[in-house]
């Protein structure tokens, strides 16, 4: 059997995709040893993440090519406009930051870069373009998930934090990004390829970024 469309982009983007996947960040939040500092600047510039990320799976609503398509999707951004949301909320109470020093931090170049991406590939108005830049942001985040070794930490800012990323409901999501992409990308290959690989580059910057500021 040939391989799967998305076996060969994330093949293609290996190394960065395995250095996202088990980088110190990854490896601190599994084990529950990642310091408030670390988690509270992760946490800032990945509740940004968010709001483009919403505006994209609009633009899935908008371009997909199937009613089930339009309507797994209507379902998960449901799912992130309520549950995702609040999770932040909690966490950034537990973590003591308010929203003025929230609002204070400025964005760093992977969130600038990632909210680029995400508008970039909306405003295609192109299913192919959307489709590759969520499949990386959910799958990439499935494949570190999933490598919890032995119990969840104590700490529900972590645990929460694993669980929201390896869920049956989320696994779910995951297989069908793949499969959609799968489908429609071969037709679209060089556009697939383009925003695949760009994606998963900032996956890593966005983890790097989170120690570049010092003070761990
Ligand atoms: C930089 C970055 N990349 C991917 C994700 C993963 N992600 C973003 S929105 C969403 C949907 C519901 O969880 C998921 C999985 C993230 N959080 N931050």
């Amino acid at each position: 059997m040939s391989q799967r469309f998305t076996d060969q982009l994330r093949a293609e983007n290996q190394p960065a995709w395995d250095n996202a996947v088990g980088h110190r960040f990854v490896r601190e939040l599994l084990s529950g040893t990642v310091s408030d500092h670390t988690m509270a600047a992760y946490l800032v510039q990945d509740h940004r993440f968010l709001d483009s990320f919403l505006t994209l799976l609009g633009s899935a609503i908008a371009t997909a090519d199937t009613f089930e398509a339009r309507l797994r999707f209507g379902r998960f951004a449901g799912m992130i406009s309520s549950e995702e949301n609040t999770y932040f909320l909690r966490a950034f109470e537990a973590l003591g930051v308010s929203e003025d020093q929230r609002a204070g931090v400025p964005d760093t170049e992977p969130t600038a870069g990632f909210q680029a991406i995400m508008r970039e590939a909306a405003a295609t108005r192109n299913y192919v373009a959307v489709l590759a830049v969520l499949t990386v942001a959910e799958w990439l985040y499935y494949e570190w998930a999933r490598t919890l070794e032995g119990e969840l930490p104590t700490n529900f800012v972590h645990a929460e934090w694993i669980t929201l990323h390896d869920n049956p409901e989320f696994v779910e999501f995951v297989g069908f990004l793949r499969s959609e992409l799968d489908r429609l990308g071969p037709e679209d290959d060089a556009v697939a390829r383009d925003f695949f690989g760009r994606a998963t580059a900032l996956e890593l910057e966005f983890f790097e970024a989170v120690y570049a500021g010092g003070d761990q």
